[in-house]
This record gives structure tokens, sequence and C-alpha cells, in this order.
């Protein structure tokens, strides 16, 4: 590096850089105030018809000095690797070529507005990812740049020292990339800012009004190029969208803890991130145990002996038929709301009822239907209020008049007493009437409205059997509608629901009710979506009233797949306008050797679904040990030990399920040291130095250095479920892949060339 002519100047850039963040440091902590108006007044003085990138990055500038004390931690952080790539670009209308710095936020010179680094989600660092040297254009808020790009310059930069750069043409591969994937992981997702690749950075930049749903395959960075979005999104809308309105939906919570991680290093810590489970509970504030999707399928893998109803009655239950069901219901529910009754006072109409239908069924149609209840409310106090008013005159005068006549025109002085008197009385009676009578008037009459919780809703729904009959007859045999009424029935009487039920309690949430504004969310993300219903996905979108949906997903993963999506057209063609659909074919996560067993799996599936490519990166090939042997516990716990040598860093036993993993950390616990095992079950949190121990689904998403697929008891057959709990095992290593078993057919590797693997009892 040292003899590259140019590594002069990379290094009076990195000095000069970190000088002025240096200074931007101190002027921060020693007058934030003065600085801030000082950028102000800039951004003031302004030309707003200047449209261009300088302005739209001078006001993110602006924000950028308005820095928050955690902001300015991450300034002191960044200092450490300011920028990892450059780019020398040449726009069409100017009169030379411009260096831009990139990194992982922007950084402008104070007086000049000149861009120190460039923010990676910015529009120009577009070309730094998509393509290679030469003519390239962008877009920048609606307007298309065009111009060439001359070189592309990645860095090395640890610990603000420079430790090496290269120049991409179209020949280099990429070294960084290769650097990237080549160390080890400790139970983390990172951010990937430097390394992202063009496939990827298409999904990160797609039109963020359209909705999109990713197809990738197992290692692809799905979840991380989801989160990328959403951190470029926050960047590109930030005007519009605040970081509390997003939501990220994981598959569970330890999936949440491992995603954590990268979200205050992309500025999205603030985005709510949870379950769907989770979620559904706190909208509709029901207390209800939920039967987890993972419980149903662990009493499908250890036969329960229901499994077959319990599994149609989830796929039902997530269908998209229960919607066309749920529809109807929620019509029959609406006929209660058709109060069509006039309001009266004292004789007086107050209140058209026939207005009052209207308002329910056209005026307001567009809200919930105990919204639309509350608006009606709220129009009969007022306008009782602004009557009583006008009845009180009325009476008064009814009575006025009559008292006149009575006066003037009773002669006999008796009877005209008499008459006065009684009058008086009158008035005075009808008078109170209308007092008393508007003051309860409304309550009396929103009482005809009905007044239910979401769980009687829903009680109703499975209760009354001849609606219900009637609902789903086309649907569901009388067997399997039968079964489906009593075990939900049973399970509320339990205070129970199935996962599955949640998105139905979502829906006529939604429809009946609507949802707190602060749950609500503008934009949403979903990992793992493969593994959601149909249903799932309608209620949410019917929620939350939006589409800008992050859909990512890998079909061949589906391990729910009882429940969840078969293919991505249902939701690409019936809950979502214009939808993108892209794929990331290429898988960063793991080796050639291991991709090519994994990938032996893929083909022997159903799913039709393209092979993962891996990119370039060698290791050793996975290795068969013979579980049988007497010994085979401390003969594993030797190859751990060696792999840590070795260097790796973060170790998993995977089983295929919570049974076989109790087995496997009885089996092994007393050969590996005090605590070092620890065996997931739920939502425990992973220990750092720990070797896991954790079933298929729990581990789904997550990866490791090195994985040991043992099986001691359960093992993998040749149906559908099985090859793709097999798979997900089988992708979640970074580097080393080893299977432990009494035979090879446990894993299904008779079925894969025995070219890929090496059988360690044939070897010796
Ligand atoms: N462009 C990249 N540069 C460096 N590392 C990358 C890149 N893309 C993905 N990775 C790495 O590949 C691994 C897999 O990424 P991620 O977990 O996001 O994939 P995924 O598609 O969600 O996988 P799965 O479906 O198996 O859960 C992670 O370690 C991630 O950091």
């Amino acid at each position: 590096m040292k003899e590259h002519p140019d590594y002069q100047e990379e290094l009076d850039r990195l000095t000069f850089t970190k000088v002025y963040m240096d200074s931007v440091i101190a002027a921060q902590q020693s007058d934030q105030e003065t600085l801030k108006k000082r950028q102000e007044s800039t951004v003031a003085s302004l030309d707003f018809k200047d449209s261009s990138l300088k302005y739209q990055d001078m006001l993110t500038h602006a924000n950028f000095m308005k820095m928050s004390r955690e902001q300015l931690e991450n300034l002191k952080k960044l200092r450490k690797k300011p920028y990892f790539a450059r780019i020398d670009y040449h726009r069409k209308e100017k009169p030379e070529r411009e260096i831009f710095y990139i990194g992982k936020v922007s950084l402008f010179d104070r007086e000049t507005q000149q861009p120190i680094i460039l923010d990676w989600r910015s529009p120009l660092a577009n070309v730094y990812y998509e393509g290679r040297v030469g003519d390239v254009s962008y877009e920048a808020h609606g307007e298309w740049y065009e111009g060439n790009v001359s070189l592309k310059r990645q860095y090395s930069i640890e610990e603000g020292k420079l430790l090496d750069f290269r120049d991409i043409d179209i020949t280099t591969k990429d070294d960084l990339l290769q650097d990237s994937l080549s160390q080890n992981a400790d139970h983390r997702l990172t951010e990937i800012v430097s390394t992202i690749q063009e496939e990827q950075n298409r999904v990160i930049r797609a039109d963020l009004r359209k909705p999109i749903v990713v197809q990738g395959a197992a290692g692809s960075g799905k979840t991380t190029i989801a989160l990328h979005r959403v951190s470029y999104f926050l960047y590109t809308l930030q005007d519009i969208f605040r970081p509390e309105e997003m939501l990220i939906l994981a598959p569970n919570r330890l999936f949440i803890d491992y995603m954590k991680e990268v979200l205050p290093e992309l500025g999205v810590e603030k985005a709510r991130s949870t379950t769907f489970v989770d979620y559904v509970q706190l909208i509709t504030g029901h207390t209800f145990t939920v039967q987890t999707q993972h419980e149903t399928l662990m009493n499908v893998l250890e036969h329960s002996g229901e499994e077959k109803a319990i599994l149609k009655m989830a796929e039902w239950k997530g269908s998209m038929s229960i919607q066309t069901v749920l529809d109807h219901f929620i019509q029959h529910v609406k006929k209660e709301f058709l109060v069509e009754e006039d309001l009266k006072i004292a004789g007086f109409r107050v209140v058209n009822g026939k207005k009052m239908k209207k308002l329910f069924l056209e005026d307001y149609s567009y809200l919930p239907f105990y919204k639309r209840k509350e608006k009606i409310r709220q129009i009969l106090i007022s306008d009782v209020r602004r009557k009583k008013k006008v009845m009180l005159e009325k009476m008064t005068k009814k009575y006025d008049d009559e008292l006149d006549r009575a006066l003037y025109g009773i002669k006999d002085a008796d009877k005209r007493k008499r008459r006065v008197s009684f009058l008086l009385d009158q008035k005075d009676a009808k008078l109170k009437q209308i007092e008393t009578e508007s003051k309860k008037a409304v309550r009396v009459y929103m009482k005809q409205y009905p007044n239910a919780s979401l769980s009687e809703y829903f009680t109703r729904f499975y209760k009354e059997e001849e609606l219900f009959d009637t609902l789903l007859e086309k649907y569901l045999s009388k067997e399997d509608r039968q079964f489906m009424r009593t075990h939900t029935l049973e399970q509320l009487n339990k205070n129970k629901v199935d996962a599955e039920d949640l998105a139905m309690l979502l829906y006529l949430q939604a429809n009946l009710y609507g949802l707190d504004p602060d749950y609500k969310a503008k934009k949403v993300v979903m990992d793992e979506a493969q593994d959601y219903s149909y249903m799932e996905f309608v209620s949410l979108k019917r929620a939350l009233n939006t589409d800008l949906f992050t859909i990512v997903g890998d079909l061949a993963q589906g391990i729910y797949q009882y429940r969840g999506l078969k293919q991505w057209q249902p939701i690409l063609e019936h809950v979502f306008r214009e939808p993108n659909y892209l794929t990331l074919q290429k898988t960063y996560r793991t080796t050639m050797e291991i991709m090519e067993v994994a990938n032996s799996i893929l083909t022997s599936m159903d799913a039709n679904l393209p092979l993962a490519e891996p990119v370039l990166r060698r290791g050793d090939q996975p290795s068969f040990h013979y579980l049988g042997e007497e010994g085979w516990e401390k003969a594993l716990y030797e190859e751990y030990k060696r792999l840590k040598e070795e260097g790796f860093k973060s170790f998993a036993l995977i089983g295929k399920t919570v049974k076989e993993c109790q087995m496997i950390y009885h089996s092994l616990s007393s050969y590996f040291p005090n605590e070092s095992l620890q065996f997931i079950q739920g939502n425990e949190e992973m220990k750092k130095d720990s070797v896991i121990i954790l079933p298929v689904y729990l581990a789904k998403g997550l990866e490791f250095d090195c994985v040991f697929l043992v099986n001691q008891n359960e093992s993998y057959a040749k149906e559908e479920l099985d090859r793709k709990l097999l798979y997900v095992a089988m992708t979640r290593p970074l580097h080393r892949l080893q299977f432990w078993a009494q035979e090879q057919a446990s894993f299904l590797l008779n079925e894969v060339d025995s070219k890929y693997f090496n059988d360690t009892q044939l070897s010796k």
C-alpha cells in the first residue's frame, strides 16, 4: 500500500477528517447552542428553489449539528472509521470531477458546506453500490443526474488507522466483502454498509412508497438488508416519518435480541421491534395465554395424536376463506348498529333516526363500528344541547300563549284562576321534563347500540352454533367445523387461544374498534415472512391501514408451512396494490462447501426454488461423525476444543426438537466445563461465550461460526417438513458444519453425493 502513488494523499485525507471530527466534537461539547444557530442561519439563507442534493444534504447537516449526546457519542465512535469508500465522480454539467468519501453518516465543512463525508444512504452514494466504474446516473428528489465514475476505492480503517486501500474495477473481486465474510460471529448481527452488494442495494433502495416482497435464500442477507432499508427509509423520508412509527416484526424474542445490536448502528433503535403475538396482545389488550405456533409444531413433531385435525384447523384459521367468513360475521354484527329510532324529548323529535342510520352507514363508513358509535354519541350530545334551548323556548311560548288566552279569554274568575294555576303547573312540569330528559336522553338512546368486548365477539363467533355453521358450511365439513368449535371453545374456557386466532382477533379489533394511535405504525418490516399466514398479513394491513410493508422471507425455510405461505402469489395479488417483488440469490453467510450439501437438500424439496449461490469463500467440507460409538460425547467435546483453538467464537448444537435438545444437553453437560453449555428453549437471552443448544425452530434466522447437528434419537424423515427443518439447520454456520448421528440417513445424507462431505469413520 505504501508504494501506491496516492498513499500520502490518502493518509493526509484521513488525518484531515479526523482532525475535523475532533474540532466538531470539541465545538459541540463547548458551545452547542452557538453552533446550532450559525448552522441554521446558513441553511436559512439558502436558495430554497435549489432542489439539488446540496440543499437536502445541508438540511441533514443542520440536523446533524443539532446533536444529542447520543449522536455525539456516535461521532466519537465514527472517528475510528470515518469512511469506508471513495468515488471520483464527474457530473455532466460540472467542469471537473469531485471526490466523495462515503461513510455511515455525513459530515460537512462548516464554512464551505462541502461534504467531507457522504452518508451511505445519500442519493449519490448509490453509484458506489450499483455497477462498476464508468458512466452512471442516479436519482435525487425526482431528478436524474448523469456523470462518470472514474474511481471506486475501498478502505480498511481501524481505530483511526489506515490499514489498506484498494481500487475496484471490472475485474477485481470485492476484497472488503471477502474480509468481512471470513470474520467470526459472536451471536449478533452486524451492519454491512461498506460491503452491500448490488442485488441487496436494489432491495434497500427499491421504491419506498411501495410494498416490497423479497424472496431470499438462506444467508442472503434478508434480515440485514431489511434493517438497512429501514435506515435508508428514515434517512430519505426523515421529514415525514419518525423512527417510532416503524414496526419491525420478528419471529421470537431471541431473534429480536440478536437483531437489536445492529439497530443503534443503523440509527433505527427507536423503531418498535416485537413479535406478532406480543403486538396483537398489546393492541387488543387481551390477556389470553397464547398457544404458539412453535408449540403446535412441537406437538406435531412429537406426535401428539390429534395433529392432523389441529394442522388443518390452523391452516384454515390463517387462510383466505376465513377473511370472507369474518367479513360476513362483521356484516352480521353491523346490523345490530343500525338504529333508526328517532330521539324524542318531551314529545319533540330531537334527532331523526334515519339520519343516524345514514351517518353510520355512509358518512362514517370509513371508521370502525365503535368509533362510528362514538361519533354518533357526540352528535347526539351536541344536538340535544342545541335543541334543548329551542324546546324550552317553544314550550315556554306554548304555555305563555295559553296563559294569555286563559287570562284574557276566560271570564269566570274562579275558572280562570284554576286554569292559570293548572297551566303554570303544567309549564313547570314540562320544562322540568325537558331538562331531565335532555340529561339522560343520549345515554338512554345509546343503549340501543351494542356494547360488547372483543373477546365477547370472538367467543360469540364460535358459540352461536347456527350462525357458525351457516358461515362455514361452504368451506369445512361438519366434522371439521365441530372440531374447530369445540377445540376453540375449550381453549377459551381456559382463557387460551391458538396463535392462529390472533389474526382473527386483530381483524375484528380493526373493524370493530380500531387501534389506539399510540400503537399504530406507518411502516412495517416483516422478517421470516414465509411463516406468517395469509390472514396475518391481511389483518396487519387492515389494522395499520398502510401499504408501506417490507416483507422478507424464504419459502424453503417455511417450517410452519401448515399455517404459513406456500407461495408469495396470494400476498402479491390479493393483499397489496402493485407490490415490488425481488429475489436475493447470492448467499453470504456460509462457505461453498456447506452450501453444496444444503443445496442438495433444497433440490429434493417440492418448493421449486432456485438454488442459493454462495459467494466464493472456501472452508472445510462438512463432516459426518458416528455417534453410536462409545465416547462420542468426549469426541464431540474434543472437536469443539479444536475449533475453538482455531479461533472460532460462536458454537451451536442443534437438535430437531426440544426433547432431542434436552437429551443432548443431558449427554454432554458433564463433558463441557461448568456453565459453558446453554440450553435455549424459549426466550432466554444467549450468553456470549456459551455453546448454545437449541432446537431448529429457534435457530432459524440466527448464525454461528460452527454448528454441530446432533441426532441422538430423532432423525429427519424424508417428508417436506423435515427437509425444511434440516435445510434451516444446515444453513446456520458461517464456517464449519458437523453431523453427529448413528447413520448418515438420519440427516438424509444418503441422498447427498458423498463427494460433498467427509465421513470421518471411512476416512479413519
Ligand atoms: N453484503 C454483505 N456484506 C457482508 N456480510 C454480509 C452481506 N450480506 C449478508 N452478510 C452476512 O451474511 C449473514 C447472513 O445475513 P442475514 O442473517 O441477514 O441473512 P438472511 O437471509 O436473513 O438469512 P436466513 O434466511 O438464513 O436467516 C450475516 O452474517 C450478514 O452479516
